[in-house]
């Protein structure tokens, strides 16, 4: 078992947002959460996380509903790399890192294991020579690696992502996500590259307006009529390489022509009405 969502849905703000999603993915799974801005990945993320309650439906860790269960057996399982962090306190990477043994601490505080885990994060997300450096003066792709880190210093067997290659360059993205798909752990990561998605994702999922399109391999979701239909623009999608790997061309002014044509039949629509 690992962490399941079965059907849920979440209305917040009188809008619902998440509309009956099952997501469950096999163990050491990469499965990319995709989907156009304000389609519910970050939301269904945050159901995933236990960070709030579905209005509907269920999230199981374990075959146990995940509100049942204390925070620090979820956290022990369960890491989250969020898209927003910021703090104006004087903490180093290290500090930051080593929040992610928490979960993992007895009343007596740290030991070693706790330490190599936190050297181990470090090693592996680059960051051990800015170790001693402070977390705010970090530029905002090494705060985002900071935060990977501190995810696998908590050992977790669950990984959610929100849009981690966020303010990375490209060997970050490439490296981060390469890193992700190696480790033996489950992970949920929202993307907004697909060719990325493509490349790393053993299955995606997309959404639009909260509800699920498609799902299965990428080879066999991203299709140029998917991202017609849930994205607006037009794509070539062809299969090729020795790893048989989707490439994603996008056709920047037929996808503008897409949007255009499909919003001025929209409004003639409308209008006649
Ligand atoms: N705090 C909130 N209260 C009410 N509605 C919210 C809140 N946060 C997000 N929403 C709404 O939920 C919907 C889904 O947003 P969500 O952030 O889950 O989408 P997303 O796919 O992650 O988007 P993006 O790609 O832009 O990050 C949007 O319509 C958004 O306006």
């Amino acid at each position: 078992m690992t962490l399941h969502a079965s059907n849920v849905s979440w209305k917040r703000g009188g809008t619902l947002v998440v509309d009956g999603v099952t997501l469950h993915p096999g163990p050491g799974r990469m499965v990319g959460l995709l989907g156009p801005n304000g389609s519910g990945k970050s939301s269904l993320l945050q159901l995933m996380a236990g960070a709030a309650k579905p209005t509907s439906g269920v999230i199981e860790l374990d075959g146990a509903e995940l509100s049942s269960i204390r925070r620090k057996e979820v956290a022990r399982a369960v890491a989250v790399v969020g898209q927003h962090a910021h703090t104006d306190v004087d903490v180093t990477v290290r500090d930051v890192v080593r929040l992610g043994r928490i979960p993992h601490r007895g009343a007596f505080g740290g030991n070693d294991a706790d330490e190599d885990a936190v050297t181990d994060a470090l090693m592996q997300t680059g960051l051990t020579d800015k170790a001693d450096r402070l977390w705010r003066a970090l530029s905002g792709g090494e705060q985002q690696r900071t935060h990977i880190a501190r995810a696998l210093a908590q050992q977790p067997r669950e990984m959610l992502l929100d849009e981690p290659t966020n303010h990375l360059d490209i060997h970050h993205q490439l490296e981060l996500l390469a890193l992700v798909a190696r480790l033996p752990i489950t992970s949920i990561v929202a993307l907004h590259d697909l060719n990325l998605a493509a490349m790393f994702c053993d299955e995606v999922l997309v959404l639009k307006a909260g509800t699920v399109v498609a799902g299965g391999r990428p080879a066999d979701v991203l299709t140029e009529e998917l991202i017609a239909e849930v994205y607006e623009v037009r794509a070539r999608v062809s299969v090729d390489g020795d790893d048989s790997r989707v490439h994603i061309r996008f056709d920047a002014a037929a996808g503008h022509a897409l949007f255009e044509e499909k919003h001025t039949a929209g409004m003639r629509a409308s209008s006649r009405s």
